[in-house]
């Protein structure tokens, strides 16, 4: 491609010369090859004007940085730019070219991996080709990668949209990390609709404020979204309603879902053990679903699907049908097995203070004995949750176990003690695999066990090291070791 065809994007003026060829764009200078273009953007932890040196060298055909950004001296081009996230995306959208034809993303603090996976599920059931992308990894026809970041990089975002397309993916719902959407990450994909499922506190060493990660949230709705493009909204979480505002002042077609919801309303909910029915409205037309999943929230996340399945052409009755044979998310709570007595072990996410408190909250209809729960709080990420989640397992569970969840370069004992200091009668096991052990050891007929924070996890990261770990092993383990 040439310098000039990249007009449009980017400002390709002056001393540039625009019959430049360019081969590629990276942000990452040690990932740099010759012929490419590198971006250099302002970092967490470090500035990427200080590797413009290093990115001529590996053989960049030019710069782009920030106005006024201090690159030292160089030879090659440099173009500058007011945004260099945003034009990292647009660049990478532009190099790679494809992407599937309909693509949604979902934004919220809980909820957005099992969204977009539910979303995939009915599309598929739709005859679709369909993927989904976010923290659990790519889910795709033939294709099944374990994930890392939650919203891409805009490089690797591009280069796996281009091969889905390529590989007839028409579909993909994809996760709006605030991260994400505060990087610019998603500007450049083509998205045809939103949705939201709810804000709770989140990431705070990150947003200054609730309402910085709350307007970072709305970038989806007010700068990413065509005008007219539908915005599936849960409409019973208290940020609905700046939400809505929002998306409604952002000239797009808001779609409410819920108890309170227009789109889709959900009328009744009968708990059954593993599984609920709900009656849903749609249209004047009621619709009996039994969902095959536990948790209240399970059939919020399923609403917001099914909201952008029908908003991007599925009929209402196939999407709310499909909902009957969901699978929910890997370690979203995901029941793992039962002990001999027939006490239910769930695997589950929540590592914040809403999820855990819904999580716990949700076990408690059919659980006739005592709920029991094994978390911890991650390392190197908001301190300001611990005290909260303590205070929560220890008001919600009957026994709460704190223990370690990747505490990185942390102390673990001192994550532990700040949970603790809100957790009076906790029990402390700072080894996973023993509290895990210990809590199954403990299950009573009509006891239920949640291990949060770890869901789909493969690893504990201690100080720098990841070592092998997987929650759901381990259950199956204890569950083992127990029965003999
Ligand atoms: C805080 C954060 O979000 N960091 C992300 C961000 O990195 P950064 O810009 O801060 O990187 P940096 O290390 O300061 O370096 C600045 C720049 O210099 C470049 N560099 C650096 C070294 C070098 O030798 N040469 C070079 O060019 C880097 O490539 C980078 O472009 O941009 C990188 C590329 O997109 C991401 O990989 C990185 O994610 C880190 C690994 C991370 O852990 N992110 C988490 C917090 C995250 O994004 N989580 C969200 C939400 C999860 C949730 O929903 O709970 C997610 O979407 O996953
Ligand atoms: N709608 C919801 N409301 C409240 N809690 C939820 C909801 N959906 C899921 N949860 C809780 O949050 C956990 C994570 O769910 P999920 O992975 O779908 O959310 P997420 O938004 O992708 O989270 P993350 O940002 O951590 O990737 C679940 O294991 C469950 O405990
Ligand atoms: N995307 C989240 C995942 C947290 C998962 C939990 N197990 C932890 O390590 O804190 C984060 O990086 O903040
Ligand atoms: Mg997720």
């Amino acid at each position: 491609m040439k310098l000039k065809d990249l007009a449009g994007i980017l400002p390709v003026e002056g001393i540039v010369p625009a019959d430049m060829e360019v081969s590629g764009v990276s942000s990452d200078s040690r990932q740099v090859r010759p012929g490419d273009l590198f971006v250099a953007v302002a970092g967490s932890k470090a500035d990427g004007a200080s590797f413009a040196a290093d990115a001529q060298k590996r053989g960049a055909a030019a710069i782009v940085a920030a106005r006024g950004a201090a690159l030292g001296a160089l030879s090659i081009p440099v173009i500058a730019t007011d945004e260099p996230r945003r034009a990292l995306a647009l660049l990478a959208a532009r190099f790679f070219s494809r992407q599937p034809e309909t693509m949604v993303a979902v934004t919220g603090t809980s909820g957005k991996t099992s969204v977009a996976a539910f979303t995939r599920q009915i599309w598929e059931h739709a005859g679709l080709a369909s993927a989904s992308i976010g923290t659990t990894g790519v889910v795709a026809p033939g294709r099944n990668d374990y994930g890392s970041l939650t919203t891409p990089d805009p490089v690797a975002l591009h280069r796996l949209l281009t091969e889905l397309a390529e590989a007839g993916v028409t579909h993909a719902a994809m996760e709006a990390s605030s991260h994400g959407l505060d990087q610019s990450r998603l500007d450049g994909v083509r998205l045809v609709a939103g949705g939201f499922t709810n804000l709770g506190r989140d990431h705070m060493d990150y947003h200054p404020t609730v309402e910085d990660y709350h307007r970072a949230k709305l970038r989806l709705f007010d700068t990413l979204l065509p005008k007219g493009a539908p915005a599936v909204i849960f409409a019973d979480d208290r940020w609905s309603e700046p939400t809505i505002a929002a998306a409604r002042a952002a000239g797009l077609k808001v779609l409410t879902v819920g108890r309170q919801g227009d789109f889709l309303r959900l009328k009744r909910v009968e708990h059954e053990r593993f599984r609920q029915r709900a009656e849903i409205e749609a249209d004047g037309v009621i619709h009996e679903i039994d969902l095959p999943l536990a948790g209240d929230f399970q059939i919020y996340n399923a609403l917001v699907a099914a909201g952008l399945a029908i908003a991007t052409g599925t009929p209402s009755s196939a999407a709310l049908g499909a909902l009957e044979k969901l699978g929910g998310a890997p370690g979203r709570l995901e029941l793992v097995g039962t002990t001999g007595n027939g006490a239910p072990v769930y695997v589950d996410y929540a590592h914040k203070p809403d999820a855990l408190e819904n999580v716990l909250a949700s076990v408690r209809p059919f659980t006739t004995g005592r709920v029991i729960v094994v978390f911890g709080c991650g390392g190197d990420r908001d301190r300001g949750k611990r005290p909260i989640m303590g205070e929560i397992a220890t008001r919600l569970a009957d026994v709460a176990i704190v223990t370690d969840d990747n505490p990185r370069s942390e102390v673990p004992e001192e994550i532990r003690s700040e949970i603790l200091a809100a957790a009076p009668g906790a029990i402390e096991i700072g080894d996973r695999r023993m509290a895990i052990a210990e809590a199954i050891a403990m299950l009573h007929a009509g006891d239920t066990l949640i291990v949060a924070g770890k869901g789909h996890e493969e690893g504990q990261t201690v100080g720098s090291q990841t070592f092998p770990f997987s929650d759901h092993e381990e259950v199956r383990r204890a569950l083992k070791e127990h029965a003999a």
